[in-house]
C-alpha cells in the first residue's frame, strides 16, 4: 500500500500542503526547524493515530489552531483516509468516509515504521520498545494475534486490580488467571513461531549492511522456560499480591541484541547501533512483504545522521529493493541525492514550513 496523495493541515508549522507522492522514494530536505519531520510526524499520525511519542501529539496542533487534519489517498483504488486530531485529545478516523472502528483497522490498512533518533531505544531503551517493535510485526503476520493480545492486556489489568484488593481466594480471579494463562501461552505462541522466520531474515539484512560477526537476538518470554504459565502464576503469587501486579508473563517478554554476549548497546559504536536498528527495521518491512504481500511505508528520519557515504548507499539500496514507499528526511538535497538505481526520488523542499518540489538531483533541467 502506498500514499498517492497527502494533504496536512495545520501539523506544527506547516499551516498546509498538498502534496502527489511517488509509490517509492521521497525525500524531503530543508534547513533546521524547516518542518521536514513534521512531514513524518503527519503520515505517522495516519498509520498510528498519534505523534511518534504518544506524549507529543497534543503539540503537533499548530499554535493558536484546535486541531491537526492529515487527509490522504491509499492504493491503487486511492481510498481515502483522513484523521482529525483536537486539543482536547479527542481523534476521528474516516476510512472511506466511514468512522474506523479501531486503531488496529488503520495501522493494518497502514503498516508504518519509523526509524528516528528514537530508534536508538531498541538497543538501549526498556524491555516496552523491543516488545512494541515485536508485536507489530506479529501483528501483521499472524492474524489471531491482536485478539489474543487483547485478552491479554484485559486479563492482566482485571487480575492486577484483584491483586491490589487483596482478594487471595476470590473466585473472580480464578476466572481471570483462566484467561490470562490462555492468552499468554497464545501470545508467547505467535510470538516465538513470528520469531522463526523473522530472525533469518534479519540476519539476511543485516549481514547486507554491516559485517557483525556474533550479534545476535535472544528472545526471553517473560517466565521461567522451564514452567508453564500456570505453575509460574501459582509459584508467584503470594509475591503477586505483595506488589499488586503480576510479576511474569508475555507482557516481560524481550528481545535483547547481544555480542559475545554484552549488550549491543554497551559495545557498538553509534553508526554499527544505527546499522543493526535499520537492519531490525528493513527486516520487519522484508519479512512482512514475504509473508502477506504487504508493503509498510518507511519514515526515516535524517537519514544520513552518523553514516558514512558507503551505508548510506547500502540503506538506499535496501529501501529500494524492498519497493516500499519511503519518506526520508536530510538537509541537503546532495546527500541522497545519488544513492539511487531504480527509481529517481521525488525531491520536495521544505523551507519554513512550505514544500515546494525540487528538480531531481538538484540540477535544474
Ligand atoms: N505546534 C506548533 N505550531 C507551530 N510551529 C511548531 C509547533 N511545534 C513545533 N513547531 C515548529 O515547527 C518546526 C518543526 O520542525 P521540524 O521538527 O519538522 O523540523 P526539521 O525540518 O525536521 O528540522 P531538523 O533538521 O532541525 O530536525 C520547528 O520550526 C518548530 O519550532
Amino acid at each position: 500500500m502506498s500514499i498517492s496523495q497527502l494533504s496536512i493541515t495545520q501539523v506544527r508549522n506547516l499551516s498546509q500542503a498538498n502534496l502527489s507522492l511517488s509509490p517509492h522514494i521521497n525525500i524531503f530536505f530543508g534547513q533546521n526547524g524547516a518542518g521536514k519531520t513534521s512531514v513524518l510526524e503527519a503520515v505517522h499520525l495516519l498509520g498510528l493515530a498519534k505523534s511518534f511519542k504518544p506524549a507529543r501529539t497534543r503539540s503537533m496542533i499548530q499554535w493558536d489552531q484546535t486541531e491537526s487534519v492529515v487527509f490522504c489517498k491509499v492504493g491503487e483504488a486511492n481510498l481515502p483516509v483522513g484523521i482529525s486530531r483536537k486539543k482536547d485529545g479527542k481523534h476521528q478516523v474516516k476510512i472511506s468516509g466511514e468512522p474506523a472502528t479501531s486503531s488496529a483497522e488503520l495501522a493494518s490498512l497502514l503498516p508504518v515504521q519509523l526509524i528516528n533518533s528514537d530508534a536508538f531505544l531498541l538497543l538501549e531503551g526498556s524491555s516496552k520498545n523491543r516488545r512494541q517493535f515485536l508485536d507489530w510485526g506479529v501483528f501483521h503476520v499472524e492474524h489471531t494475534f491482536f485478539h489474543q493480545w487483547q485478552r491479554l492486556q484485559k486479563s492482566l489489568k482485571s487480575r492486577n486490580i484483584l491483586l491490589r484488593s487483596g482478594k487471595i481466594s476470590d473466585p473472580l480471579r480464578d476466572t481471570w488467571d483462566r484467561e490470562f494463562i490462555e492468552a499468554a501461552t497464545e501470545v508467547d505462541n505467535l510470538r516465538q513461531r513470528f520469531l522463526k522466520g523473522f530472525v533469518k531474515e534479519f540476519e539476511r539484512v543485516l549481514g547486507l549492511l554491516i559485517d557483525l560477526p556474533g550479534l545476535k537476538l535472544h528472545y526471553t518470554r517473560g517466565w521461567d522456560k522451564t514452567k508453564t504459565v500456570e505453575e509460574v502464576l501459582k509459584h508467584n503469587l503470594q509475591r503477586d499480591l505483595k506488589s499488586g501486579f503480576t510479576n511474569a508473563g508475555p507482557q516481560r517478554a524481550d528481545m535483547k541484541l547481544k555480542i559475545h554476549g554484552e549488550l549491543a548497546s554497551d559495545v557498538l559504536s553509534r553508526g554499527q547501533q544505527k546499522l543493526v536498528v535499520c537492519a531490525l527495521k528493513l527486516a520487519q518491512g522484508y519479512y512482512l512483504s514475504k509473508q502477506t504481500g504487504k508493503q509498510s511505508i518507511y519514515l526515516v528520519d535524517d537519514l544520513p545522521s552518523e553514516l558514512d557515504s558507503r551505508h548510506i548507499k547500502l540503506m538506499c539500496q535496501l529501501l529500494e529493493e524492498m519497493d516500499a514507499q519511503a519518506f526520508i528526511t536530510c538537509i541537503e538535497q546532495q546527500q541522497l541525492a545519488t544513492s539511487w538505481q531504480r527509481h529517481q526520488p521525488k525531491m520536495f523542499h521544505v523551507e519554513h514550513g512550505r514544500i515546494v518540489i525540487a528538480p531531481e538531483n538538484g540540477v535544474q533541467k
